[in-house]
């Protein structure tokens, strides 16, 4: 079985694999100082808790945080005796080159999400992510990653906004009623959630007008169904894109090494 761990600037997800169904999601904060004793306590218990006994003999990584993939090879390592493959290193094959600036580093989760959406929609895709950032990646005919854009994210603006801001309070991220708001709450939720509709709007329309072709939109990350309520943002939300990304690149390499 394959355990799969997607580690982003703030949240790390595990996810194991029998074949093509996941047996199991589990997620915890990002932390760089965490042992792979730490991960195996922690990973044990939600099996234990979920009456899970998988057989992992492989892993696939990705993380947008470096200092994390030490640990988690030692993890890999020790408890599962097998050498995890980590995306975006050279031993690592994608199954499209990037096509961005040279000595341009993308970040593995961008590259796993083109592949994970590649695989199930085929090519001339935007995927957007909301995480830590809001990115937005595209794929080019062949399924490459050929570049996109990053935009803070959704919480990140609101916190931004309250560390900035003597006066504005820690705000969560919803649908506000109305446009205008009669609070300070509402107004702070107003800005950062029809903001953000408008960027996805603006940067969607004009990605497909400098490609001068029409493409599909395909949302991922905790916050995509809360913008997906509103209006006609995205073609699909896939809450797993990531993950099976890192399914797909794999076996990608699984295949070509054999
Ligand atoms: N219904 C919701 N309302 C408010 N926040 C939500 C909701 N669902 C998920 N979230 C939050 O959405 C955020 C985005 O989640 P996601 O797992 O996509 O990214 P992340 O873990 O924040 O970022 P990264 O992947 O960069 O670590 C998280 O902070 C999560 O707590
Ligand atoms: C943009 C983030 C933080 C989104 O998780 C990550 O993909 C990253 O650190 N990227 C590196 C720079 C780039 O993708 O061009
Ligand atoms: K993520």
């Amino acid at each position: 079985m394959l355990l799969a761990i997607d580690c982003g600037n703030t949240n790390t997800v595990f996810s194991v694999y029998d074949d093509d169904t996941a047996l199991c999601t589990f997620r915890t904060s990002t932390h760089h100082a965490r042992t792979a004793d730490a991960y195996f306590t922690w990973f044990s218990t939600l099996l234990k808790h979920h009456r899970i006994e998988p057989d992992i003999t492989e892993a696939v990584i990705s993380s947008t945080v470096p200092r994390v993939v030490f640990n988690l090879r030692v993890f890999c390592d020790q408890y599962f005796g097998c050498r995890p493959l980590v995306v975006g290193k050279p031993d690592c094959l994608l199954p499209g080159q990037p096509r961005v600036d040279q000595g341009t580093i993308v970040g593995p989760d961008r590259l796993v999400n083109t592949a994970g959406a590649f695989d199930r929609h085929g090519g001339n895709l935007i995927v957007v992510d909301f995480g830590t950032a809001t990115t937005f990646d595209v794929a080019g005919h062949d399924g490459a990653y050929v570049g996109g854009v990053i935009a803070p994210g959704v919480n990140l603006s609101l916190e931004a906004l309250h560390m900035a801001a003597a006066a504005l309070p820690h705000v969560d991220i919803t649908k506000p009623q109305r446009v205008v708001g009669t609070n300070t709450v509402a107004c702070m939720q107003s800005g950062v959630f029809w903001g953000y509709v408008g960027l996805v709007k603006e940067i969607c329309a004009r990605i497909k007008a400098e490609r001068d072709q029409n493409m599909k939109i395909i949302a991922t990350g905790g916050l995509a169904p809360l913008f997906a309520q509103t209006e006609d943002l995205f073609d699909v939300i896939e809450d797993d894109l990531t993950m099976h990304g890192l399914t797909v690149i794999h076996k990608y390499n699984k295949d070509k090494a054999e």
